[in-house]
């Protein structure tokens, strides 16, 4: 006999993994994948990851949606506003890829500061004999300075005590103890032999990376972006890349994403990451599990551990 029970529709969009999604639904709960599937107007929730756009006009296509559930944190590509008024929260999950991220910041950093592709590059073509001519260095007693001292930006302070590094911090909207505090961007930047960015992107953040900003940095700095492409100007770092102004960068962000090829991408100082520091093996399970969970509470009446502000 047909049950009686009308499915709950959930699409999974922008490459989120449908084998860890599926196991986290109920019995009455199915999987759709594909966002031009008639059955996208049916869909009660959406389970979407970090890089795909929820905008009007997809939110037009998909009538009977209750929940847009994030796997992450960011929510600079889903138009948090225009879901609620249309009675649609945005689940996020804060914490679920936080590890993930602040380690791949070290991953990037270390990559720079020990000059690991070059030197890969260097055993790999059998130029043994021209690895004085490459310069490596140490993180103890440099120091770091954290932009945005939220989950990650702590949680990157934690690691880098581990290095001896020194750190500073700036977040005008955090509590951050007195010692490392910075009052002000240029503070930090005029103190930092390496730079990471842990902030949300928003309007007022787009470009914090100015051309302005790179010049107020240590010469020879080290910039790092795992949060949002949209924080760097990417023509003013490769300048300063140029002129020496900036010894290194990395980068797991890029605005747009995919990104098109940048003449900064092609740079020896340069270590490259698909946006894929936050969803690592762990990070992406532990973003799905709680997205899902936050997808089901919604659908249940119950209160999700987190929701987007608009
Ligand atoms: N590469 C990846 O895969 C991932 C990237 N991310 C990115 O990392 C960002 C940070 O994540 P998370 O640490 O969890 O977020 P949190 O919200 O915990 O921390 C961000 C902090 O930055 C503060 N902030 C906002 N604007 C500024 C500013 N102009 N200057 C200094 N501080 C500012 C925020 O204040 P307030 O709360 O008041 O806004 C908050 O305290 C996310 O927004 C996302 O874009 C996250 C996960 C994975
Ligand atoms: O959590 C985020 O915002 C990410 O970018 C990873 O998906």
């Amino acid at each position: 006999m047909a049950s009686l029970i009308t499915p709950q529709i959930f699409v999974a969009l922008g490459s989120v993994e449908p084998d860890l999604v599926e196991p986290l639904l109920a019995e009455h709960q199915r999987l759709i994948q594909d966002p031009n599937a008639d059955e996208l107007a049916a869909a009660d929730a959406a389970i979407v990851r970090a890089a795909y756009r929820v905008d009007r006009e997809l939110l037009d296509r998909m009538p009977a949606l209750k929940v847009i559930a994030r796997t992450g944190v960011g929510t600079d590509l889903v138009d948090v506003a225009e879901a609620n008024r249309r009675g649609i929260p945005v689940v996020i999950t804060p914490g679920s890829n936080t590890a993930s991220v602040a380690e791949g910041v070290f991953a990037h950093l270390l990559a720079l500061v020990k000059k690991l592709s070059p030197l890969t590059s260097l055993v790999r073509e059998g130029r043994w004999d021209q690895r004085a001519g490459v310069v490596v260095g140490d993180l103890e007693g440099f120091t770091l300075g954290i932009i945005g001292y939220g989950r990650i930006g702590r949680r990157v302070a934690r690691i880098a005590e581990a290095f001896d590094l020194k750190v500073l911090a700036y977040d005008p909207y955090a509590e951050i103890p007195d010692p490392i505090r910075c009052n002000t961007v240029e503070e930090l930047l005029a103190g930092s032999d390496f730079t990471t960015l842990h902030v949300p992107l928003t309007a007022e953040n787009h470009h914090l990376m100015d051309a302005v900003r790179i010049e107020a940095m240590k010469p020879g700095a080290v910039l790092i972006n795992c949060s949002r492409g949209g924080l760097i100007d990417l023509d003013a770092a490769h300048a300063a890349l140029e002129s020496g102004q900036l010894s290194g960068l990395g980068l797991d962000v890029y605005d747009p994403e995919p990104p098109a090829h940048h003449r900064l991408f092609d740079h020896e100082n340069v270590v490259l990451t698909p946006h894929l520091m936050g969803f690592t093996r762990q990070g992406m399970a532990h973003t799905v599990r709680d997205a899902a969970k936050g997808a089901v509470d919604v659908l249940a009446g119950r209160q999700p551990a987190a929701v987007a502000a608009p």
